[in-house]
């Protein structure tokens, strides 16, 4: 039997639900989990009540003294200087779920190095939006164009720009704040930018790639839509997401998908 041993990078909305749907597989095998400093403590503190997290380990940085065979990074843009960066040049293979970081000119390019250095790969998984095996095999090909329009609950926009153009707690109906090039999205609401960032990275790159963004008080789920054209045909794809209830921004789809992406390590079958 295969056993993979995770170092797990964030511990919030993602890396909890994760850190539970996998506590009973023992092919996939979470012994550190890497936190902010100041959550080091309340956290070890926290798991010492679960039967299942005796043996990690808790801390601010990623140890290679034990090393990791997988460093799956589910923390925010920071995480992926501070540990997906170094664990690539140290040849440990790496998922990332903060797509939206690598809007960020350069950090693309330099996670290619890094793992080029280290001879080993990053792996920049489809989260909340699906269809991205699609758009990467029709890119082959050549794309004339990547549309995508967001649409969430007001809430899922609150701490963003979107807060001056609208009054997000009392919408009536369906509004857009945004319409531009997936770089100015990524730019202008990077916690909300990680769709945005997959399709362009699958398709046709941040300047090319057409966004548009709504709050829509009539809606529950996180609605992704997307459609491309080219040389392969033209395909549409929508996705209405249910939100995580620790984290309304965050579709509980891009869970699945990291455990779909573990799971595939340590299956006979991958699909
Ligand atoms: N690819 C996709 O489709 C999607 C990607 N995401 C991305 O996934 C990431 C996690 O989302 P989610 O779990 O909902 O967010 P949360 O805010 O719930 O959790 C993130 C956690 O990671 C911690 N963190 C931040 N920086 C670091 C670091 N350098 N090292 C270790 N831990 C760190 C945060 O601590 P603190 O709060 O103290 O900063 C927080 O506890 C985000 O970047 C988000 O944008 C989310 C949805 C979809
Ligand atoms: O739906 C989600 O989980 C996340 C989202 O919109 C994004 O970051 O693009």
């Amino acid at each position: 039997m295969t056993v993979e041993r995770i170092a797990l990078v964030g511990f919030g909305a993602i890396g909890r639900a994760v850190f539970d749907l996998i506590a009973d597989d023992n092919r996939l095998e979470i012994d550190q989990i890497v936190v902010p400093a100041e959550l080091v403590q309340p956290i070890k503190e926290e798991l010492a009540q679960r039967p299942n997290a005796a043996l990690l380990t808790v801390s601010d940085h990623v140890s290679y003294d034990d090393r990791p065979d997988l460093i799956v990074e589910c923390a925010g843009h920071s995480a992926i200087e501070t540990h997906v960066l170094p664990g690539l040049k140290a040849g440990i293979p790496c998922m990332v779920v903060s797509i939206g970081a690598l809007s960020e000119p350069g950090l693309p390019e330099q996670l290619e190095a890094a793992a080029q250095a280290g001879n080993t790969q990053v792996h920049l998984l489809s989260g909340a939006i699906g269809g991205i095996d699609a758009l990467a095999a029709a890119r082959v090909a050549g794309l004339d164009e990547v549309t995508y329009v967001g649409r969430k609950p007001p809430l899922g926009w609150l701490g963003t720009p979107a807060e001056e153009k609208l009054d997000l707690h009392n919408l009536k109906e369906k509004e857009i704040f945004f319409e531009g090039s997936a770089r100015d999205a990524a730019r202008l609401f990077p916690k909300n930018a990680n769709v945005a960032a997959t399709l362009s990275l699958a398709g046709i790159g941040l300047d090319k790639t057409k966004v548009k963004l709504y709050a829509d008080p009539t809606v529950s789920e996180n609605i992704h839509y997307y459609e491309a054209q080219g040389a392969f045909g033209f395909m549409g794809v929508t996705l209405k997401g249910k939100p995580l209830a620790s984290n309304p921004k965050t579709s509980a789809l891009t869970v699945y998908s990291v455990v779909r992406a573990l799971k595939n390590r340590v299956q006979s079958v991958a699909i």
